[in-house]
């Protein structure tokens, strides 16, 4: 695990980019394609908004596929629907084509809206294993990441890929990549900021026995590939070292 703590949020933004983009490039150069997974939020808007402005020229975008590691259970035009957060701060200003962009279809049921995304993914990996490029997630306060919140179902899953779970808490339903998915992908980087992450992020980081019930983001452990965190000094504040 790697661990990166800036002093200020566009200190982490900067390296955070040149990260996504040394990555991008190399996925270009290797196998001809970048497959990239956006995190939803309030986190990421910054950065897809710099990496479709300041950053538009060091990534060739017709070679880039996005995806999204969650999205919420509302209709597209939502405005909590990630993907139109995503489509309005990186997507519609690079230009990316719409068969380059893998939304998560709320058009339909929770259960079928999941099959259906790992069917398109399926087909855009022609079969093979799903091993994303790089794979940004992020935090929430109580330690959820993409949409694995604790104590849900979908915590459990060791088969399925992408799931829809519902969350008590929220009295709503999500759609999520399963921790074994993720586990799957070549990079993944933690993108967390603010003090109210503060205490998650030392459960996560630091404790000395793993509760992932409690603390979904702990299962987050990759297979073969790396893990990043991003932190601000405010997330970080509570951490020993
Ligand atoms: O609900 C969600 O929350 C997390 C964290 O979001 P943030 O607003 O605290 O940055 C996010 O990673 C996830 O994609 C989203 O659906």
């Amino acid at each position: 695990m790697n661990l990166l703590i800036y002093k200020t949020q566009s200190e982490l933004f900067e390296d955070l980019i040149e990260y996504i983009v040394t990555i991008a490039n190399q996925s270009i150069a290797e196998n001809g394609c970048f497959n990239f997974v956006l995190t939803g939020g309030n986190s990421p808007k910054a950065l897809y908004e710099l990496l479709a402005t300041t950053y538009r020229d060091k990534i060739d975008w017709s070679k880039v596929y996005f995806f999204f590691g969650d999205e919420r259970n509302v209709l597209p035009n939502h405005e909590s629907y990630n993907g139109l957060m995503a489509k309005r701060a990186i997507l519609d200003p690079l230009n990316i084509a719409e068969d380059h962009i893998f939304y998560v279809d709320t058009t339909l049921a929770p259960e079928k809206a999941a099959i259906e995304y790992n069917k398109a993914i399926t087909a855009h990996f022609n079969g093979a294993d799903i091993i994303f490029d790089l794979i940004l997630l992020g935090m929430g306060d109580d330690a959820h990441t993409a949409s694995l919140f604790p104590g849900t179902s979908i915590l459990d899953n060791k088969e399925v890929e992408i799931d829809s779970v519902f969350v008590e808490k929220l009295s709503t339903y999500r759609i999520s990549f399963t921790a074994p998915l993720i586990n799957k992908a070549k990079n993944i980087a933690f993108l967390v900021f603010g003090e109210s992450k503060a205490q998650a992020v030392k459960h996560v980081i630091e404790a000395p026995k793993k509760n992932t019930k409690l603390y979904p983001s702990q299962l987050i452990n990759p297979v073969d590939g790396s893990v990043t965190w991003f932190l601000d000094d405010a997330a970080a504040a509570l951490l020993d070292n």
